[in-house]
């Protein structure tokens, strides 16, 4: 059965398609921004991702008239550590544009959130001004997930490998994965379960890498559960996005890491 994630990556070979067809904007390098990992490896608390999200495919429309600018500026004085824009628009409605506003609005790194198959789409993202970018385990061949990390590498990107089961983690520990985002959200059936990071976590945390719980975290509670399995910080989008209050949504996230907690 054709799941959704196969959808969108049947959409993804049209745009790297038209991007090797028609080229991109060019621009030149845009300074770099404090290395993400860093932060991660040194806050006290989970850092937070704070995600700019205008629809998904499980949710549908979140928001439609939240300009990312502005919500960009409120993650980042409510204490975000990186600012995530979802940038294809076929399934999520964002673009290029969206995290070109960001990174105009605020001094964080921005994550590019998007289906990556191809180098031209990490050139894009490089030009547009992403820091990080993601690789989704779940949408690639072994060897192009290692090709497209080492790549991603050599541009001085940073790279948050996304997995959501074992074999999936191997495989990114082959490609040399730092980073590591677990997925509470299944992309093949979009249902979200915290078990994911709860079974998964304490294994990326032995094998040295980096690493980030994503989706689902509606609570405190979720932020202490995925605390308590290992994860250094938290990727959040729906939750913030339908906030009529930011600071008081943003600090029910902010939990000591496990390490600390512990002395
Ligand atoms: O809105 P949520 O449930 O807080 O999730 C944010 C983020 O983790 C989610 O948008 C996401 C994680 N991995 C992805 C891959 C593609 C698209 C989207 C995602």
């Amino acid at each position: 059965m054709e799941t959704i994630l196969d959808r969108i990556l049947a959409e993804k070979q049209k745009e790297v398609a038209y991007l090797k067809e028609y080229g991109m904007e060019a621009r030149g390098s845009l300074p770099k921004r404090k290395p993400f990992i860093e932060v991660l490896k040194h806050s006290n608390d989970l850092a937070i991702i704070a995600e700019f999200k205008r629809a998904s495919p499980s949710r549908g429309l979140i928001s439609e008239n939240i300009r990312p600018g502005n919500q960009a500026k409120l993650y980042e004085q409510a204490g975000a550590s990186a600012i995530s824009v979802l940038t294809d628009s076929a399934f999520f409605k964002g673009s290029f544009d969206d995290l070109r506003e960001v990174r105009r609005a605020v001094g964080l790194p921005i994550l590019c959130k998007d289906f990556i198959i191809d180098e031209i789409q990490i050139d894009h993202a490089y030009l547009a001004g992403a820091d990080i970018i993601l690789l989704i385990v779940a949408a690639l061949e072994e060897s192009r997930l290692m090709n497209l990390h080492t790549y991603a590498k050599s541009l001085g990107l940073e790279v948050l490998v996304e997995i959501h089961n074992e074999e999936e983690f191997v495989k990114a520990t082959n490609a040399g994965a730092e980073l590591i985002g677990i997925n509470n959200r299944d992309l093949r059936t979009f249902t979200i379960s915290l078990e994911t990071t709860t079974s998964l976590g304490p294994m990326v945390r032995a094998s040295g890498a980096c690493l980030i719980s994503e989706s689902g975290m509606k609570s405190a509670s979720d932020a202490k559960l995925a605390a308590a399995a290992g994860a250094q910080g938290l990727l959040i989008g729906q939750t913030f996005m339908e906030s009529g209050s930011m600071k008081e949504s943003f600090r029910s996230f902010i939990v000591p890491k496990l390490g600390v907690a512990l002395g």
